[in-house]
């Protein structure tokens, strides 16, 4: 019998998945057309002997995450639980202070699965690999370049019996191109390690003259408190895998993992692809559509792109490379590329929506996606395009263009933000920004451009001149003011 464990975390995580977790909590976060961890839940499911998924984390357990159990437990038929840390706990401390849920029934070994990866989630293969050795740890690793090695686990194995030799959390310089996938297996005497770092945490904690309370009792860290201590003991063996593997820790890097889930489906579920049908829309290569969204029958969609429920697409409209949210509507003759719409979200007519591809160098095989953050020294990097969830748009915009390759003022309604990288290139009518958390009334682009030469767009030259900007006063202590349009209107 088995069990798998699935570390969600809790809200005040993922800011760099920020302004998608406003909405829903991160693991919710729908990529390739369903929730992050229910590609997780669906891998564990097909493990034979799996008998139930425990999920662990710090979030209030609210109605979304209520809703989503229980669609899981009927869709897998297997017990699928949410455990409630009163505190984080790091990576390893809901492992030890849940450890008579998760050893109740005497399962042989359990996986543990960090919700924010996208995987092929190799578990059989990693099972047979256990059941040959039952070592207590079974690490899944996987290979990154030198650089960007560093911002993971990196792991030193003995080539021929795949033990780890050594292993650093994060290093500051290069250890090993294997990295550690956030994929484990762990036999139920791995507890017992966890065990002796709460004790020795709590003695230390005591004689800091503050028992019990003081803050991090309990706290664990998976990789420091217990791979690094126990790498060359004959405990903690690598599982290498070169299937498909990512963080998802950004935006961009959604993106991307829904790509990768998207070209799986082909193998895993041909059913949730969007297929070509006579009368209606042009579908090219992976395209996820959700069974309630109106697509228009002259609308082009995909590569790589997914719609969300209710989402409604309007006539002439061309979407790659994308994520349209729950509730989102793109009117006609739209192009979104390279963007996350999100719920909600109005996009006014032939309005061009275009972030910048970051997708991990195609020339490096061990290249992986870089999940920064937005801005370093106060500059936008390049980066997908968000349009957060609009409270305005979702009750309509009152776009009213005057005809084919007009732009009247006020014809364009969408909720971009000046933080965000599109500003100079969309003229937008800026409802709320979840990047700085506030709303701007509008915030305009100073002139439409001429840059609407492409796919379903204004001939270049044929903008108007929109309004000067007004934009109430910067509240944000982070907001790059340097990123401003000039003159600056704010
Ligand atoms: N329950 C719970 N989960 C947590 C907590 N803190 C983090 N997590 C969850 O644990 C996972 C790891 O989160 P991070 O602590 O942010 O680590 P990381 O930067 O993602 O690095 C980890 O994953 C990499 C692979 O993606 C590894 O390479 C690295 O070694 C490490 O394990 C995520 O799924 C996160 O939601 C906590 O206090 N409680």
């Amino acid at each position: 019998m088995l069990k798998a464990v699935i570390l969600i975390g809790g809200p005040q995580k993922g800011t760099r998945f920020r302004p998608l977790s406003f909405e829903v909590p991160k693991p919710l976060f729908p990529v390739a057309g369903v929730p992050m961890i229910q590609h997780h839940i669906e891998a564990c499911a097909q493990v034979p002997g799996m008998q139930e998924i425990l999920l662990i984390g710090f979030y209030q357990p609210d109605e979304p995450l209520t809703q989503f159990l229980e669609a899981a437990q009927q869709e897998f038929n297997l017990p699928v639980r949410y455990l409630q840390e009163f505190a984080p706990l790091g990576t390893g401390g809901g492992l030890y202070h849940f450890r008579d849920q998760i050893l109740a029934g005497g399962p042989e070994a359990f996986f543990v699965l960090n919700a924010d990866v996208c995987s092929d989630f190799p578990l059989n293969a990693m099972l047979d690999a256990h059941r040959c050795e039952r070592h207590p740890f079974l690490l899944l690793g996987t290979t990154a370049n030198r650089t960007q090695s560093l911002n993971y686990g990196c792991i030193v194995e003995n080539p021929q019996t795949h033990e780890v030799l050594h292993y650093v959390e994060k290093p500051s310089t290069f250890i090993s191109d294997i990295i550690n996938c956030g994929i484990y297996l762990f036999s139920p005497e791995a507890l017992k390690p966890l065990r002796d770092v709460f004790q020795r945490n709590q003695q230390d904690g005591q004689l800091e003259d503050s028992p019990g309370l003081w803050p991090g009792a309990g706290t664990i860290r998976l990789e420091q408190d217990v791979f690094s201590a126990l790498a060359g003991q004959g405990q903690i063996y690598v599982h290498l895998t070169d299937g498909i593997w990512s963080q998802i820790k950004s935006a961009g890097s959604a993106l991307y993992a829904s790509r990768l889930y998207l070209s799986r489906y082909q193998v895993t579920h041909p059913e949730r692809l969007a297929k070509h049908t006579p009368g209606g829309p042009r579908i090219r290569g992976n395209v996820y559509i959700h069974p309630t969204a109106k697509v228009a029958p002259s609308a082009v969609l995909g590569p790589n792109v997914s719609i969300g429920k209710g989402v409604t697409v309007g006539e002439g409209v061309r979407l790659r490379e994308s994520i349209v949210l729950h509730g989102a509507t793109l009117q006609e003759h739209t192009c979104v590329l390279h963007s996350i719409v999100g719920w909600g979200s109005t996009v006014g007519r032939w309005a061009r929506v275009e972030g910048t591809p970051n997708d991990p160098n195609p020339n490096d095989p061990r290249a992986r996606m870089d999940s920064e953050s937005l801005f370093k020294d106060g500059k936008l990097r390049p980066a997908i395009t968000i349009l957060g969830m609009s409270s305005w748009g979702a009750q309509g915009c009152e776009s009213s263009p005057a005809g084919e390759g007009q732009w009247p003022v006020g014809s364009v309604c969408s909720s971009v933000c000046a933080c965000d990288s599109s500003f100079s290139k969309v003229p937008a009518l800026v409802t709320k920004c979840l990047l700085c958390a506030r709303f701007c009334v509008s915030h305009w682009g100073q002139k439409a451009r001429g840059a609407y030469g492409q796919e379903g767009s204004l001939p270049a030259g044929s903008g108007p001149q929109l309004p000067a900007p007004v934009c109430p006063p910067m509240t944000s202590p982070w907001y790059p003011l340097s990123r401003l349009p000039r003159p600056d209107p704010c």
